[in-house]
Order: C-alpha cells, then structure tokens, then sequence
C-alpha cells in the first residue's frame, strides 16, 4: 500500500451519535485534502482517529503502509503524524521557541543543538522567528494560530492536520494563514485541513471531501464538492458561518 494514510471501514459510535460510518478515506504521500462538513459531522472525531486519541469501534487506520490502530498517540507522533487542536493550548508560560522545542524533543526525539536547528527552522517557516522569545500567553489570535501549527510542524510530521486553524481570524489573516500552510505543502508534507472558513481550503487543497452523519457526501475537485447539490443541501441548513466561495454558491 503505497497511501500516506489509508483509513478502512473505520466506524465509531458515541451511543446513538454515529461519528464514523463505514468509512474509507485515503490520503497520498504529499496531497493536501481539504474536509468540509457541517457541524457535528464527525470531523474532530476523525481527526482524533488519525491521531490516536479514539479508537475506532471497528475498521483499521493505516500510515505509511503499517496498521496503526493500536498504536498511542505519542507513537503515531513520532511515526510522523502531527495535529493542530481547534482550541491552541501552548504553554502560556514559556516562549514560542520553547514550545516548539518541546515538541522537536518529544514528537520528534530530537536532542541538543540539533533540535535547536530544527526549532529555528520550523519558526522561519511559520512565520515566527522574530517572536522566537515572547511568551506563548502575549500572541495575539493569528500567531497563536501560527503556534499551534509550528508545534506540529515541529513534531517532524509527514502527514499535517490542520483542525480549523482559519477559524476567527480576519479576512487578510485568512490570507496569511493559506500563504504558510501553501508553503509548507509544497514543501513536501501531506495536509488534511478541517476548516469551516472554505475559500481557505479551495485556495489550498486539490481535494475536498465533505463528511456528514460520519459517511462521505462527497469527495473529488473542492469547486465540484462545493457545486453538489448533496453539499449545499447541508451547507444551506449549516448556520451562520457557512461560507460558500462565490463559484459553489451561485
Ligand atoms: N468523546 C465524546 N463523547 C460523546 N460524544 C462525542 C464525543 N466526541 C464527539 N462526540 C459527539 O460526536 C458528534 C461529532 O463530533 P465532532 O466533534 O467529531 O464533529 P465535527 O464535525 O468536528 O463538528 P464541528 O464542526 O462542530 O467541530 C457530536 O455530536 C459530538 O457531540
């Protein structure tokens, strides 16, 4: 199997909410895929599948061609997978270098000088080597943003998860978030990003897969999966910060 993930049959039930149903989802090796989906879908729920944090009821998560249902979180990190919360929760108290080095040691068993390299370059890439030695607690709502997505960055990750990182940012912070996360996939790494904010996304992904009840409604081109009558269907009764680009909504 030659996918960067590969998610088989993958159900999961909280009583009678059915967060994953049946489903089969792969990613390739440095595709970015965006998954849309109105709230409650189950998308969160996935995420934390692929991360190892819930364990499915039945089905098998696989990553890098190895079954990795049965393995923790902190191993799936340093296998390669790293994930960004909806909720940044760095510590407050250090600087953005240090939460970042946290995760160069831990996620990625970096040691020394060696993680202090890797930490100066994953802030460069994220755009926050000039707030290298403010505190996590002083960031304004974009570079706390940027933080959580450097912490995972930091982990070394192959495979990028993004949890509504454009979530409550202005519209040319929106921009500025799309231009970091471009740059890091066409630096290689794969990327699946959960966003409500979508033009994010089509601005992004080559991929769009939209999720409701834990099944796929709709997976293929985003300006195809935005145009299905099966997504606006869903999206018209999604609530306020529904946000269809122009194109999928005319
Ligand atoms: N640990 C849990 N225990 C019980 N119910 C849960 C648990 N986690 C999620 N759920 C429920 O599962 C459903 C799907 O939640 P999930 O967070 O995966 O959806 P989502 O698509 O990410 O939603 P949103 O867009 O609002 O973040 C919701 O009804 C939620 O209340």
């Amino acid at each position: 199997m030659n996918q960067l993930l590969h998610l088989e049959d993958v159900t999961k039930s909280f009583g009678r909410v059915t967060v994953a149903k049946d489903l089969t989802l792969s990613v390739s090796p440095g595709e970015a895929l965006g998954i849309v989906g109105p709230n409650g879908a189950g998308k969160s729920s996935l995420f934390a599948m692929i991360s190892g944090d819930l364990r499915p009821d039945s089905g098998a998560v696989w990553f890098e061609g190895r079954d990795v249902t049965d393995v923790p979180p902190h191993a799936r990190t340093r296998a390669g997978i790293g994930r960004t919360y909806q909720v940044p929760r760095p510590f407050e108290h250090l600087t953005v270098f240090e939460n970042v080095l946290v995760c160069g040691y831990q996620g990625a068993a970096l040691k020394g000088k060696e993680a202090w390299q890797h930490t100066m370059g994953v802030l460069e890439r994220t755009g926050l080597a000039d707030l290298a030695n403010t505190p996590a607690g002083r960031l304004g709502l974009l570079q706390r943003k940027r933080l959580e997505v450097a912490r995972a960055v930091g982990t070394n990750p192959r495979l990028l998860l993004l949890d509504e990182v454009a979530g409550g940012l202005t519209e040319p912070e929106v921009l500025e978030l799309v231009t970091m996360v471009k740059q890091l996939h066409a630096e290689g790494l794969g990327i699946v990003w959960i966003e409500h904010v979508v033009h994010a996304l089509v601005k992004t992904v080559g991929r769009m897969v939209c999720l409701a009840g834990g099944d796929v409604v709709a997976n293929g081109d985003p300006t195809q999966v935005l145009a299905d009558p099966k997504v606006r269907e869903l999206y018209l009764g999604g609530g306020p910060e529904t946000d269809l680009p122009e194109e999928a909504a005319s």
